[in-house]
């Protein structure tokens, strides 16, 4: 008998419907029910027996902290059924990276969980969903993804939820891990070359079943000729965290380190990322006096995953300490 494999979609391009086949970037996303997204892959049957469950129908752009949290608690329910030996997620890419770290980092589990998205919808010439989704579903039930933690596959490619990131757009190989990826699937097979280091589900502190809501964290972007608003406003408007998106190393402008000072002040926790894309590196104490602002560094994390781990830590009471800490070992 075949693994029983859960597809869980929650809509994007993957579910998407162009009005020629022409279109390949000018579309709707999130229009295909997951029934017809199983039904268009006939293939699938040969790898696992699919059942399917539409949790949204949504473009991920729109994913809020509530779909998050919902999106966790269905997924850590499903893992712990035996008749689940695997879990798909479908989800459109814009923010796939998030969701996949946020379920990376919160759900106790070793079977595997496989996030995938296609980057044109199924009404397109060279449509890549189809291949993507019987891949998706191919390492969902091989043993030999077990205990990797959150994975994404796209492209023929096994990525690392936590490293993953929307690179490139337009393109179908929009996806890339700054530290490569974990392996290729090709024909029905996973070929596995790395695994991560990092602690990740069964390994982690964060636990997706005792989490009811999310603090406000939100990211500021670094630029020539920054100033100090969005950092305030965001502040007042209730955020426990400032991301600040740093130019470089995380380098924050002169004119914007008093505010963040001040703000660390009043208790927001600030954190140094960085807005480079072919992956950032932040170093404590290099670039600003972390010890001396009580700032906390991203380390390679990029902005919106730095978003989704210091969420998380804020939600159990973190302080600076403890999230310069979490951000060293998740
Ligand atoms: N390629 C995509 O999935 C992008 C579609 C949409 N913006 C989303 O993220 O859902």
């Amino acid at each position: 008998v075949k693994p029983q494999v859960m597809l869980l979609a929650t809509g994007g391009t993957i579910a998407g419907a162009g009005a020629t086949a022409a279109n390949s970037a000018s579309y709707q996303a999130a229009k295909v029910p997951v029934d017809k997204l199983i039904a268009g892959v006939p293939e699938l049957a040969g790898v696992a027996q699919v059942r399917g469950e539409q949790v949204f129908q949504i473009a991920s752009e729109s994913f809020t902290n509530e779909h998050l949290l919902t999106l966790g608690q269905r997924v850590a329910a499903l893992a712990v059924q035996a008749d689940v030996q695997g879990i798909v997620i479908t989800h459109g890419t814009d923010t796939l990276e998030e969701t996949a770290y946020f379920l990376h980092l919160s759900v106790h589990t070793d079977k595997p969980v496989v996030l995938v998205g296609s980057m044109r919808p199924g009404t397109a010439l060279s449509a890549d969903g189809a291949l993507n989704l019987l891949n998706a579903v191919t390492v969902a039930a091989d043993a030999s993804a077990r205990g990797k933690g959150v994975l994404v596959v796209m492209n023929d490619e096994i990525h690392t939820g936590r490293d993953v990131t929307k690179m490139v757009n337009i393109k179908t190989e929009a996806f890339k891990s700054p530290w490569g990826p974990l392996g290729m699937v090709v024909e029905g097979k996973s070929h596995w070359f790395r695994a991560p280091v990092k602690r990740h589900t069964t390994g982690s502190e964060f636990d997706i079943t005792r989490i009811r809501t999310l603090p406000r964290v939100d990211i500021a972007y670094g630029h020539g000729n920054v100033g100090d608003t969005a950092y305030k406003a965001f502040a007042a408007a209730g955020a426990k965290a400032v991301i600040h998106a740093g130019t470089g190393n995380g380098s924050v402008a002169a004119g914007v380190v008093p505010a963040l000072r001040e703000l660390r002040a009043q208790g927001v926790q600030i954190v140094r990322s960085a807005r480079v894309v072919g992956g950032g590196f932040v170093i404590r104490n290099a670039e600003q006096p972390d010890d001396q602002y009580d700032w906390v560094a991203a380390h390679d994390l990029n902005p919106q995953k730095a978003r989704i781990l210091t969420m998380l830590a804020l939600s159990q009471g973190a302080d600076s300490k403890t999230l310069q800490r979490q951000f060293m070992e998740y």
